[in-house]
């Protein structure tokens, strides 16, 4: 069990991105991708959510737990998303924001699934909060309490410590790392920050070349 992503061209309307490209996280790990700005990074991760613009090119297979997946609509591949903003819904409480993501079922049931993603996150008592009234990293954990409501089978985060102070990212990231191999699922994670890279044997740097 797993995700592997295959690209034999990424490309876009200015031309190649990349030609070559094979990624393979085992459950439960971090895989780190690196690179300069406008190599191609965060193309990857939409390449595998299925969410890649139409003026984007790209050709490969990715397979997440032996299902190839990369022409499943994007609510089928059951990818779960943590981006540098938060998306929170400003007119919404914590819990109504939470309640969004849990898949259909039995209210009460939901509503345990709301109460247990906070605990798992430490943000239990900020329940009926806005999010407006949120600090930046209190923020940060209620989007990734979101993100694993939706039960996710694997995990895509671009950037998502990028906007946090020094302490608040050691904090999200040791939470992040935790909670992925808790789960027991595969996380790609696009970074600038060293810092990020729990194991070197997880990391893939593309050059602006665009050649891996
Ligand atoms: N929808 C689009 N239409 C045209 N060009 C695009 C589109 N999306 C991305 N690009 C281009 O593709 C290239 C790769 O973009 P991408 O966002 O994947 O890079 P990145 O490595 O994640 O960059 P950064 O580190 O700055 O976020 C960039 O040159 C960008 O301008």
């Amino acid at each position: 069990m797993s995700l592997d992503i295959h690209i034999t061209q990424l490309a876009s309307p200015a031309g190649d991105l990349l030609r070559s490209l094979h990624i393979h996280v085992p459950d439960g790990k971090v895989h780190t991708l690196m690179g300069p700005s406008g190599c191609g990074k965060s193309s990857v991760l939409a390449a595998v959510c299925g969410t890649l613009d139409h003026g984007m090119l790209w050709d490969g297979r990715v397979t997440l737990h032996d299902q190839r997946i990369e022409s499943l609509p994007v609510q089928a591949r059951r990818v779960g998303l943590l981006f540098q903003d938060d998306l929170l819904f400003a007119h919404m409480t914590v819990r109504e924001n939470l309640l969004f993501a849990v898949p259909a079922g039995e209210r009460q049931a939901r509503e345990r699934a709301v109460e247990a993603a906070l605990d798992d996150v430490e943000m239990r008592e900020f329940l009926h909060a806005n999010p407006a009234r949120l600090s930046g990293g209190q923020r940060a954990r209620v989007a990734l309490a979101r993100a694993l409501l939706a039960q996710p089978r694997c995990l895509l985060l671009d950037e998502p410590f990028s906007k946090l102070d020094a302490a608040l990212r050691e904090r999200m990231r040791a939470l992040v790392f935790g909670l992925v191999a808790q789960r027991a699922i595969p996380a790609l994670l696009v970074t600038h920050d060293l810092a990020d890279v729990a194991d070197p044997q997880h990391l893939t740097r593309l050059d602006t070349a665009g050649a891996v």
